[in-house]
């Protein structure tokens, strides 16, 4: 019997039956908002040369035709993703004109997703640790000669400290750099099968330098982990004697990055490859030690820093497909309808879908926005270091990027998962962006320290803070100051309408103060029984709960004075509707914290969870111009569900066309 017609000629007929123009239900949302989008974008960028310069950078990748992707890269195997990456990559670089490169928390990143996608690639070392470790350890005098080579490609560099055996505990590592004052150069050496780098990004294949962190020994004494500036591969690439190097295989995500192993065979390498602005190794072997003992650690602290901001937006984008899908989608049940007769309602309607959605809108705002002052501070320290040595900022800083990453990467992970469970089948599927989002976005949670030993770290500086404080004594950080204040005994906290802002900073800091002084507390009786490490491993699980409150305090307080900031009344009355969203959402979620010993009384506690509904259902009819508000494009968002034209069903036949397997 002879067939009606291809897949392909039966896609195409489907495809004509669908409208042109936007659906014409998101239009409707979009007509229905109550702000105007573009004072709201011109807020959350901060100002309108920020979105400017967005759709100039658009404008840039879209007018080039070699960032044009002739197959979907879903649709690729591993050896062409890296294919696919790496040319992108090349021509990325090539045109690096188009941004400002300096813009290590805008421009770059948007460039990045624009060109290559939501995916590391061969160069995300290079530029992500390889150059910023250049840029932080290099004496100034030296700086230029590796800094020129690496920027202008000449040497490919990345980022090798993980080995099989160590990852989060640095003093532990096993590679070894040995001085030997005869030859004035270091031997690297890999003792163990445990000692071997693994996972560094762009080692398997593509880098030819990597900054290796190894023990140092001098004169006979360990000086503990440096860094040292490795060529690996020679001039064809190949690996120079005494190398060992290779890909580790296929991972979760990230299948465009060659992440790498490294094993060195007493493999000689000059003095002045060890990085020595803080501390040296002279010629003669005499160890000069750094002015702070964690220096060393810097560049692993910026680039938590540009995590924070970098994985916020990933969930402020996977918040913009699931509501602009949301919008477009309709219940198919019939015991879907709201009221019997009126027909099938956008999802968007639920009650739960909105609690689905909304809570993980208002949790992508505050962190990503604060990353900027953020960025400042983190200059300014590095100016304080550089210029006198002054270490005291140092602290904080480490507490503060340690404690963001861990809590902002951990939500963005599980708002990523809400969000697609949200979009139902659809969002199982590749074409919704969803599970490459969040093969992405859990990694971080992971690499650049583990989030439990990063809120350990945040925890450490907690416990110092309240042994200050109960000594009488205590020198604050401005981000601990709370942790001085006086006792409160009853949340403030009332109705989301009629209650203030002090009245949320109140109970988040009482909350958080209390935490942070039981666990102090249960510590220092431990502590009479038990050496100190036992001591804090029993205590560990309140100590991170500590650290994660503390946190969430200082999201929840730099939202609300962000909001003041906003000059446009009708934005920020719905601004801030969303951080009292996000601060109410927290008090739900951690309810056991506020009631305990009756601080918040269940009548609060109902307070909190009906102003939740309320404030679901006022955010609704704003929900896609805010999900706008983010100002992303198609080409950035990289989703079918998501497109802003909201023309979903036809796009997804497309997309599937391109499956090999429909190729025959
Ligand atoms: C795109 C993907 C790319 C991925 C790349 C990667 O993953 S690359 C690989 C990424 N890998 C990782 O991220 C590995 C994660 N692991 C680490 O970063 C460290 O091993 C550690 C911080 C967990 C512990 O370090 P430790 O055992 O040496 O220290 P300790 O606990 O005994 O504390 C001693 C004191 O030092 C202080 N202090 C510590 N760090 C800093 C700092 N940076 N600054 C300032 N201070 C710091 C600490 O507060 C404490 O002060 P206190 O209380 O005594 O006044
Ligand atoms: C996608 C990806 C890219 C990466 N890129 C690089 C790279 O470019 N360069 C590089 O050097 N590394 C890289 N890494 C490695 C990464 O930095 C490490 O995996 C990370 O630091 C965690 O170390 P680990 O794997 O040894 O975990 P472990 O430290 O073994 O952690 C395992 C478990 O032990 C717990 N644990 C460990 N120590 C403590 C403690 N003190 N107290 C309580 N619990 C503890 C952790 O919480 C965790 O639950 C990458 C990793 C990934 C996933």
């Amino acid at each position: 019997m002879e067939r009606d017609s291809s897949p392909s000629d039966q896609f195409h007929r489907y495809k004509n039956l669908i409208q042109n123009g936007d659906n014409p239900d998101i239009t409707k949302e979009r007509q229905g908002a109550s702000f105007n989008l573009y004072n709201m974008q011109c807020f959350v960028y901060e100002n309108d040369h920020k979105l400017q310069r967005r759709q100039e950078i658009l404008e840039f990748v879209e007018s080039h035709r070699e960032f044009d992707d002739p197959v979907h890269p879903h649709f690729l195997n591993r050896d062409e993703q890296i294919d696919r990456a790496t040319r992108k990559c090349l021509a990325m670089v090539d045109n690096l004109d188009a941004i400002d490169v300096t813009d290590y928390f805008d421009e770059a990143p948007l460039y990045q997703l624009l060109t290559i996608g939501r995916e590391l690639h061969c160069l995300s070392l290079h530029y992500g640790m390889f150059l910023p470790t250049i840029q932080v350890h290099t004496e100034k005098s030296l700086i230029l000669g590796p800094f020129q080579m690496a920027a202008s490609k000449a040497i490919l560099g990345t980022f090798a400290q993980t080995e099989l055996g160590h990852g989060s505990n640095l003093s532990k590592l096993e590679t070894t750099a040995t001085y030997d004052a005869t030859t004035k150069e270091f031997v690297i050496h890999t003792p163990t099968m445990s000692a071997g780098k693994w996972w560094p990004g762009g080692l398997g294949k593509s880098a030819n330098y990597a900054a290796v962190m190894a023990q140092l020994y001098t004169s006979g004494e360990s000086k503990g982990p440096h860094l040292f500036m490795v060529q690996l591969r020679d001039n064809a690439h190949a690996p120079l004697p005494g190398v060992t190097v290779g890909d580790i295989g296929p991972k979760l995500g990230n299948n465009a990055n060659d992440n790498g192993f490294l094993i060195f065979d007493h493999y000689r390498i000059p003095r002045r490859n060890m990085f020595m602005k803080y501390s040296k190794v002279e010629a003669d072997g005499t160890y000069i030690p750094p002015p702070h003992a964690k220096l060393g650690f810097g560049a692993m602290v910026l680039v938590r820093l540009l995590m924070i901001r970098d994985q916020t937006c990933q969930l402020g984008a996977a918040a913009v497909i699931a509501i602009r899908y949301s919008a477009v989608r309709h219940s198919a049940v019939r015991q879907g309808e709201i009221n019997e007769g009126e027909g099938e309602v956008q999802i968007l309607d639920y009650r739960t879908q909105q609690y689905r959605l909304l809570p993980q809108l208002a949790r992508s705002f505050p962190s990503s926005q604060r990353m900027r002052s953020r960025n400042s501070t983190s200059k300014y320290v590095t100016k304080q270091i550089n210029n006198n040595a002054n270490m005291e900022l140092l602290p904080e800083l480490h507490a503060l990027s340690s404690g963001l990453k861990a809590v902002i990467t951990w939500e963005v992970a599980q708002g990523i998962e809400q969000l697609r469970l949200s979009c139902g089948g659809h969002g199982y599927s590749r074409a919704s962006a969803f599970p490459d989002m969040y093969a992405y976005a859990v990694g971080g949670c992971t690499y650049e320290g583990e989030n439990i030993v990063m809120l350990l770290q945040v925890a450490r500086f907690l416990m110092m803070i309240a042994k200050e404080v109960r000594s009488g004594n205590p020198k604050l950080a401005e981000i601990a100051e709370y942790i001085a204040k006086p006792d409160a005994v009853t949340a403030r906290i009332s109705s989301w309408k009629t209650c203030s802002d002090e009245d949320i900073i109140h109970d988040f800091e009482a909350v958080t103060r209390k935490l942070i002084f039981a666990t102090f507390d249960r510590l220092t009786t431990l502590e009479r029984t038990m050496k100190k490490k036992e001591a804090w491993n029993a205590c560990s699980i309140d100590l991170c709960k500590a650290a994660r409150m503390h946190v969430k305090t200082y999201l929840v307080k730099n939202f609300l004075a962000r909001v003041r900031t906003c000059e446009d009344p009708a934005s920020r009355t719905v601004m801030h509707t969303l951080a009292k969203l996000y601060a109410f959402d927290l008090i739900s979620g951690g309810g056991g914290h506020f009631m305990k010993g009756g601080f918040l009384s269940e009548k609060q506690f109902n307070e909190v969870q009906l102003g939740i509904y309320e404030m679901l259902a006022a955010i609704r009819p704003d929900s896609v111009a805010l999900a706008d508000s983010w100002a992303i494009s198609d080409l950035e968002l990289r989703s079918v569900l998501g497109r802003r034209d909201g023309n979903v069903y036809p796009a997804l036949l497309e997309w599937a066309q391109q499956s090999p397997l429909n190729q025959n």
